[in-house]
């Protein structure tokens, strides 16, 4: 350990001179903004490039301000001989000492000499890797530990062998830095791990673009973390190949997501769009609740065939002829429309493979072309032409109708409203919303399907069509979406979704423009931005982008169900039904794809067990498997008592090994329901400025929530809890993929009574603290 005070003085001064160097680039970067933001007018050339001028500034601006915190944070000194020619680009072996970061700093006024390189650059790779095994030409590496713009600590590893054989933790990257992160209070938002990514870690995060990557690991082995990091290195290396396809994060609920919102914000990253797999049909919000069990039916690939199969359902054919009386084609004319008749457009229409909105012109057309030739019959025989006393008109001749004639009566029937209605019921134009509320809300429709489903499992599907969709609903909306296909009605509800993004992204860049003046900026550059932005407004601006489309790919792909993302993250990936791995397929078609999870920690009923389960239909066995095994938020004493549950599930499976230990011991005691308050008011007080989370059976929170909530300030309960509040009251299922630094569980034979996976949400549950637990068993 070197924290020496001239150590500390020195390292202040680059330090300080970095953050000089970014308020002048933020500075650069707003003044630009807001000169552009003022412009109006000018050649459809120009205004491109103001457009890509604004997206740039914007962007800029705001990268520079999130990466204020932890700017520089590490420095390699190498063996003498490695630091001659320093390369430009902080990428190659160059620069010594070398300095890490958040992002990439160049001096301009010396041939853009690298001041700071950015943690993702191969340049910094040996901060994340070298071991004193392994060098790699680094002598010592630091860890640069800052308060605001003050340099506070320095943590100093010399890579040589003896001391490798001194270190208690063999194998850990910066070990005093890691262990000090590990042991911070928790904030209820997750913090990123740039400084301290483990060697483990660091590969998974660098693995290559393609191909389907899924990483498995126990309980706090930073997953979530490593997915996270991922998406911002990807976006780093690959950023042409991305930045125009965009990067998307699935996790498993609007806790979780607010949860980990911070971190690639401030990693500098804005190219990713997060969202739970119920915001991934743009037009619907997905939160109604439904049994576990509905859930899981839902879930299966049989639903497909059901969707199909409710498809064919709505092209009807009718028992009789039906009639249809004409209003301007032919006055009062009636005509039949006869069962084989539809029977045969509607095959035709059904072999064209088309789906189903775009199929309707194969089957309009067929329809009116039969009705066209038998009212062209009526109308084109004279009914007197054999008769001799027909007087002046007989003997009368047939009247014929050439192609003309034929094609005329066919535009005048499709304008006869009787034709249209008729269309309109055998075939009608569907919305997935329709087809999917419509299958459920009838039991005759659910019938459809009654090769496919059980007479209980229909039962259980059947509901009123009013309260919205289920986040389960959302796969099947968009597997009726390809069923039916994208309309003019879809485009243009995707156009106006795209306005509604412009003027998010309008107002996006006026506010980025009004806070980047800096505390100490000159007067000038307040007056210009100030100015800037009182002369336009959000729609205003909006307005400006509305020809070309400058919105960014993470922007328009929210709006946009058919959007291909360049690559696809999914946290918990254990959870997703095979309906959702479908739908997120679609979203991926290159099958450049990250999955995180663990399949002990399956709580879902249509979750998995088996990676190759899933992908096997989609890849086959072309997918690699990384494995994290080392857990750095749930002590040693923890995980012994998870580890238990954990044998339960499967004894062949094996707990993460803990990175460290704390000293203190899980406490289990009998539950006393008037009790929990002040036990729950004990354990924030053990953990200070903590946070402390009470996991309670789903079936006992109305009972016990409420009095933790009376007894206790700053309590959150409920279903978005805001988990910046010191206690917050969940089930398992809020809880995954969270952490605290205490935990109690209560009632964990409930917690296992309730579930068919009961096991495995216990042992989420046990394993949410990063110091405390305690179990508090009913009698
Ligand atoms: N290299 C690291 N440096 C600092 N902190 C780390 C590191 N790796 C993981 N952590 C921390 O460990 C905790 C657990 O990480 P994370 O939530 O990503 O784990 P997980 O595998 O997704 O867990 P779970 O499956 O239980 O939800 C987090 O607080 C994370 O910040």
């Amino acid at each position: 350990m070197s924290s020496n005070s001239a150590e500390i003085s020195h390292e202040q001064g680059y330090v300080s001179a970095l953050y000089r160097r970014l308020d002048e680039m933020r500075e650069q970067s707003a003044r630009r903004l807001a000169t552009l933001l003022r412009q109006a007018g000018g050649t459809p050339q120009a205004k491109t490039e103001r457009d890509s001028g604004v997206a740039l500034y914007t962007d800029q601006v705001a990268q520079y301000g999130a990466v204020e915190a932890g700017l520089c944070f590490g420095r390699l000194d190498f063996d003498e001989g490695e630091g001659e020619g320093a390369a430009a680009d902080g990428d190659g072996p160059g620069d010594n000492p070398r300095y890490i970061g958040r992002i990439g700093i160049f001096d301009e006024a010396h041939d853009h000499r690298s001041l700071l390189v950015d943690w993702r650059a191969p340049a910094a790779r040996p901060f994340y890797l070298a071991t004193a095994a392994s060098p790699d030409g680094v002598t010592r590496r630091r860890h640069i530990r800052t308060r605001r713009r003050s340099v506070v600590a320095l943590d100093d590893e010399v890579l040589d062998l003896e001391a490798a054989r001194e270190s208690v933790h063999e194998g850990l990257t910066g070990e005093a830095a890691l262990l000090s992160a590990l042991s911070a209070s928790r904030t209820g938002r997750m913090r990123d791990i740039v400084e301290t990514i483990q060697a483990e870690q660091d590969r998974i995060i660098r693995a290559p673009l393609d191909g389907v990557l899924v990483v498995q690991g126990g309980p706090g082995t930073g997953k979530t973390a490593v997915a996270l990091h991922r998406a911002a290195y990807l976006l780093y290396t690959h950023r042409r190949e991305l930045s125009t396809r965009a990067v998307l994060i699935v996790g498993p609920n609007q806790t979780f997501l607010r949860y980990i919102s911070q971190v690639l914000p401030s990693l500098a990253e804005t190219g990713v769009l997060l969202g739970t797999l119920g915001d991934l049909f743009p037009g619907v919000i997905a939160r109604r609740s439904e049994p576990a069990e509905v859930a899981e039916i839902k879930g299966r690939p049989v639903m497909a065939d059901v969707l199909a199969a409710a498809v064919r359902d709505r092209q009807r054919l009718p028992d009789e002829p039906l009639p249809i009386t004409l209003e301007t084609a032919a006055q009062g004319e009636t005509l039949y429309l006869q069962p084989a008749t539809v029977r045969a457009a509607r095959e035709r229409a059904r072999r064209s493979d088309k789906p189903h909105n775009l199929a309707r012109a194969l089957f309009d057309t067929e329809i009116v072309h039969s009705l066209a030739t038998q009212l062209a019959e009526k109308i084109g025989t004279d009914p007197y032409a054999d008769d001799p006393l027909g007087g002046d008109d007989a003997p009368g001749e047939e009247i014929l109708f050439d192609e003309g004639d034929l094609a005329e009566i066919r535009r005048e029937l499709r304008k006869e409203p009787e034709v249209l209605g008729t269309l309109d019921w055998l075939w009608p134009i569907l919305t997935p919303q329709q087809l999917v509320a419509g299958l459920f809300a009838s039991d005759k429709r659910l019938d459809a399907a009654s090769s496919l489903l059980t007479e209980s499992e229909r039962a259980a599907l059947r509901r009123d069509p009013r309260g919205g969709f289920t986040p389960a609903d959302v796969p099947l909306l968009d597997e009726a979406a390809e069923l039916l296909g994208e309309d003019e009605a879809s485009k243009a509800a995707l156009a106006e979704r795209l306005r509604q993004a412009r003027i998010a992204y309008a107002e996006g860049a006026l506010e980025i423009a009004r806070g980047s003046v800096s505390i100490d900026a000159e007067d000038e550059v307040e007056n210009e931005i100030l100015s800037a932005t009182d002369i336009i407004g959000a729609s205003e601006l909006a307005e400006r982008y509305e020809d070309g489309d400058r919105l960014t790919a993470a922007q328009r792909a929210a709006a946009d169900r058919t959007w291909a993302f360049g690559h696809v993250i999914v946290d918990e990936a254990q959870e997703l039904s095979p309906m959702a791995w479908r739908l997120l397929m679609r979203r991926c078609p290159s099958r450049s794809m990250t999955a995180v999870g663990d399949v002990a920690q399956t709580g879902d009923l249509a979750g998995t067990s088996s990676w190759d389960g899933i992908f096997a239909p989609y890849v086959a066995d072309r997918w690699r498997l990384s494995e994290l095994k080392v857990n750095y938020r749930t002590p040693a004493e923890i995980m012994a008592v998870a580890a238990d549950v954990l044998a339960r599930i499967d004894p062949s499976l094996e707990p993460p090994r803990s990175v460290r230990q704390t000293g203190v011991e899980p406490w289990v005691r009998p539950l006393d329901a008037a009790q929990l308050p002040k036990v729950v008011l004990d354990e924030a007080a053990e953990v200070g400025d903590g946070r402390v989370g009470v996991i309670v059976p789903a079936g006992r929170i109305a009972e016990l929530g409420p009095p933790i909530a009376d007894a206790v300030p700053e309590v959150v309960l409920g279903a978005q809890p805001d988990l910046e509040k010191r206690v917050a009251v969940l089930t398992v299922r809020q809880a995954k993929g969270l952490e605290f630094d205490a935990v109690v569980v209560v009632d964990p034979d409930a917690i296992v009574a309730e579930s068919p996976r009961g096991q495995n949400d216990l042992y989420v549950a046990l394993t949410r603290a990063t110091q405390r637990l305690g179990i508090l068993t009913a009698a």
